[in-house]
């Protein structure tokens, strides 16, 4: 089906947003009448520009409060109706949104409404345009689809139908199915919406947490099956009001838009991109380091060991058991500091999972750097991490790791296994399409969205995971841009005993982080821990959690530029990160940095 966005959805100016729209393959877009009335140009201008775009102008909007009012209001509402339709056939738009009206005076009289939009529509054919009658779900009198569905019936005019926005029927709580009683025809324009589930007022809802389908809670795929089974031929068009979309870039969220429709559309069957490849395990992390000795101090102190060298890049790889660290010298080391720039992803399928990945808009990274490297499929995440899929398994693949030649080196120590998870800390604006893109890219399945207080603001954190947990990702945003807790990542190492790996790292000469001693009266409090483990636990700064399936233990090391290290413990089947030790931890690494 065709895809349409409204230009509310995105930031910036009429042109950037027609130009972002176009780019990221849309086919057309609704025009939101503040948009135009801001615009520098004319109709006629802004339809030449969506021509030459390949853009069609879907929709008109919105027009409001027409119709069950007074007889003397509703004539000089014609009066602006006409002036309008006007407009559009300058813009050569032709079908127009008429929301419920919300007038506080409007009346409570269906035959009214409908004998008033049958004039409106009686007008709008003279025009050549439809005119699309939507319930909001807090209009005053209509607020359910049903009903505004009943009023159009009553009207009965081949130029009037229904427009559906999947937000003010979900969030009423309207059950969906009886969408298959409209007539597909009178369906005229269906726009899409996903919302987080939120009790508040339904008007703020709808104008400040509106999001992409698949970042909320609403079933839109279901709503969109009733759709389609109803007959409706015409396009799904995202109307998503939402604060953090408008202040973003608007190239790539309009991207991170027709993804989420993509992912819709295959949800239901409409559409059928290369099936997603679920990766099976962490084949490395790659650093990226413009300062290699405190990033080898570290390494060193975890007893990892610099196995070999890339042959033709200056990047290491450091080893123990399963895990792998890639520290990187090159040039892009020099831009941002020491910071974890990509994984290495095992996939049983590299060239399948890159094909998943460019259908749902990732952007495909040079499969070879250099002529004689392994080739590796990659692409880049929102937040810019590159995710390289490595071969698992299949020996006549091409494997990351004869690209690199072993060097002498001691044997590393022996108490870190692999890696348990990845950090990864998101631009403020990209919480939700990182959770959208982690999901749908690459086949994970996100958890629930945590919220953690930090001194200095609330941290969300979600994490994305395959089944065995083998590949775990944790997305967070920070609470300031310009913090540098903000733009923190870290590599959390697997250990069977975190307190034998602790004690290593510290006599090695690492330093761990320091947690306040009433950390640990509270742990005495909640949990019937001996006195000699909550010594030893304060003593190298290990937090404790558990849960119905098990415990963890983790400690942190200090910070090396954007990145630092954590040593887990699982036991048992615990599944979780210890966001409730969070906030310490936030503000212990606070404490301990240097005051600027
Ligand atoms: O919030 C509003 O006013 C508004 C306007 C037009 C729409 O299509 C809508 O869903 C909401
Ligand atoms: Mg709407």
């Amino acid at each position: 089906m065709r895809t349409s966005i409204a230009t509310v959805s995105i930031g910036g100016s009429l042109t950037e947003k027609l130009t972002a729209a176009a780019r990221a393959g849309f086919d057309g877009i609704e025009i939101f009448e503040n948009d135009l009335l801001a615009s520098p140009l004319s109709p006629e201008e802004i339809r030449a520009r969506c021509a030459d775009l390949g853009l069609s102008i879907d929709l008109y909007q919105p027009m409001r409060d027409i119709e069950a009012v007074q007889a003397e209001e509703f004539e000089r509402n014609l009066r602006r109706a006409r002036h309008k339709f006007q407009l559009m056939n300058r813009l050569g738009a032709d079908t127009v949104l008429v929301c419920s009206s919300v007038c506080p005076h409007a009346e409570d009289d269906d035959a009214l409404a409908a004998w008033h939009l049958r004039r409106l529509a009686d007008l709008a054919q003279e025009f050549g345009i439809r005119v699309a009658y939507e319930a909001l779900a807090w209009g005053r009198h209509v607020s359910t689809y049903d009903h505004a569905w009943r009023v159009v019936e009553a009207a009965d005019h081949p130029a009037l139908g229904v427009c559906l926005d999947s937000f003010h029927i979900l969030a009423r709580g309207s059950d969906p199915k009886g969408i298959e009683d409209i007539p597909g025809e009178k369906i005229f324009f269906l726009q899409l919406a996903d919302a987080p589930l939120m009790a508040m007022d339904v008007l703020q809802w709808s104008r400040h947490y509106r999001c992409f389908p698949g970042q909320g809670g609403f079933d839109l795929a279901g709503l969109l099956t009733h759709v389609v089974r109803a007959g409706y031929t015409g396009p799904l068009s995202l109307e998503v009001f939402n604060d953090v979309f408008r202040q973003a870039e608007a190239a790539p969220t309009a991207v991170d838009a027709r993804r989420s429709l993509l992912v819709l559309q295959e949800a239901t069957g409409l559409a059928a991109p290369p099936p997603p490849v679920v990766p099976t395990g962490v084949a490395f992390a790659e650093l990226v380091t413009p300062d290699v000795d405190p990033v080898s101090a570290v390494l060193g102190a975890l007893g990892f060991a610099r196995t070999a060298r890339h042959r033709t890049k200056p990047v290491d790889l450091w080893e123990q058991g399963a895990a792998r660290v890639l520290v990187n010298t090159g040039p892009a080391a020099r831009r941002d500091g020491t910071a974890l720039a990509a994984i290495g992803l095992e996939s049983p399928d590299p060239e399948g999972a890159a094909r998943r990945a460019e259908a749902l808009l990732a952007p495909v990274l040079p499969r070879r750097r250099a002529p004689q490297d392994a080739p590796l499929e990659a692409v880049s995440a929102p937040d810019g991490t590159e995710l390289f899929f490595c071969a698992a398994g299949r020996s006549r693949l091409p494997d990351w790791r004869e690209d690199f030649e072993d060097v002498p080196h001691e044997a590393p120590a022996s108490g870190i296994d692999r890696v348990d998870h990845l950090a990864l800390t998101q631009p403020w604006h990209q919480f939700d399409e990182a959770a959208l893109f982690h999901r749908s890219v690459l086949g994970l399945a996100a958890q629930e969205s945590v919220d953690v207080a930090d001194p200095y603001g609330l941290h969300r954190s979600r994490a994305v995971t395959n089944a065995d947990g083998s590949v775990r990702i944790a997305l967070s945003i920070g609470p300031a841009p310009n913090d540098d807790g903000a733009r923190a990542q870290h590599i959390a190492l697997a250990t069977e005993d975190v307190v034998t790996a602790a004690r290593r790292f510290r006599q090695a000469g690492g330093r761990l982080l320091e947690v306040p001693a009433n950390y640990y009266d509270d742990l005495a409090a909640q949990y019937d821990l001996t006195d000699g483990e909550l010594e030893t636990y304060r003593d190298l700064g290990i937090l404790y959690d558990r849960d119905a399936d098990g415990a963890f233990l983790h400690c942190y090391t200090h910070t090396v530029g954007r990145v630092f290290f954590e040593l887990v413990q699982r036991d048992g089947g615990y599944r979780g990160y210890g966001a409730r030790n969070a906030p310490v931890r936030l503000a212990a690494q606070h404490a301990s940095r240097p005051v600027r």
